[in-house]
């Protein structure tokens, strides 16, 4: 079980302060999306609550200072798959997904039972065994987006952060995303995802957080969140948000007019 809670947190990156007074708390079970348009702070956001940019106010992983907390021991709470990680070495797809049970391991100690088992089970659930001998960096888009993930789920930590883990992905595979997400909610993660698709997010999340200009504009259930008054003044579009389903539908229509 794992908790992290945002106070009055504040980044600022260059000259320009991208993430502003954010206080939020996310528990153990739970599925949460990040939406919002593009540059307004959603990864900011995520890189904070993993203490990867120096934030102000409070990021606290246990009711411990993230920023505090040694670098293997917040790596073995918060999995983490980055947006768009470009990858530089020619590991094969299994040395890569091993990489996740590197908070695990003690210095120069060597993979155990445990680690290979974990490797495998994170292979299987992101769909890419059939991948494992081949060269990460040979990869397609949607392939490698895939490995990034598998590689995050081998970590086993009771949270996992992913930041636009659809992107590149086919619909099956965004959906076979989705599913473990919601599936590593189901058995007690506290799982957070950036999302810009918001069809997929309202039907799977429990909870949207909405951030324009670094700050939360909404935060609640996906039918709270996602009104078209504000995706009109958020994203500038018009749509037509149905809730009369399980979970909200929204149909694009186009940009607003003025
Ligand atoms: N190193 C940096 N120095 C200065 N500004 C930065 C830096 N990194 C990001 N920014 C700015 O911070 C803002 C927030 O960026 P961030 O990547 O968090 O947005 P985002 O909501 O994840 O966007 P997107 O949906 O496009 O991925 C953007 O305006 C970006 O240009």
């Amino acid at each position: 079980m794992v908790n992290i809670t945002l106070n009055d947190v504040d980044v600022t990156l260059g000259r320009r302060t991208v993430v502003q007074g954010v206080n939020a708390a996310f528990g153990a079970g739970t599925l949460t999306g990040i939406v919002g348009p593009n540059g307004a702070g959603k990864s900011t956001l995520a890189r904070a609550m993993l203490a990867l940019v120096p934030a102000h106010g409070m990021v606290e992983v246990d009711g411990v200072d993230a920023a505090a907390m040694p670098r293997g021991e917040l790596a073995r709470r918060i999995a983490y798959v980055p947006q768009g990680q470009t990858l530089h070495w020619p590991l094969t797809v299994e040395r890569l997904v091993g990489l996740g049970r590197l908070p695990h391991l003690a210095p120069m100690s060597r993979v155990a039972d445990v680690d290979t088992a974990a490797i495998e089970r994170a292979m299987a659930r992101a769909d890419v065994l059939e991948l494992r001998d081949r060269i990460a960096t040979e990869l397609s888009g949607g392939e490698r987006a895939r490995v990034l993930f598998a590689r995050a789920l081998a970590v086993e930590a009771p949270a996992l952060i992913a930041d636009e883990p659809l992107a590149s992905l086919d619909p099956g595979h965004q959906i076979d995303v989705m599913d473990m997400l919601r599936a590593e909610a189901a058995g007690g993660a506290l799982v957070i995802a950036v999302l810009h698709d918001l069809t997929l997010a309202a039907r799977y999340c429990d909870r949207l957080l909405l951030i324009d200009g670094g700050r939360i504009v909404a935060d609640g259930t996906p039918a709270e969140v996602l009104t078209a008054e504000r995706l009109r003044a958020v994203y500038g579009i018009d749509a037509r948000i149905e809730t009369s389903g399980e979970w909200p539908t929204i149909t694009l229509f186009g940009r607003a007019s003025a």
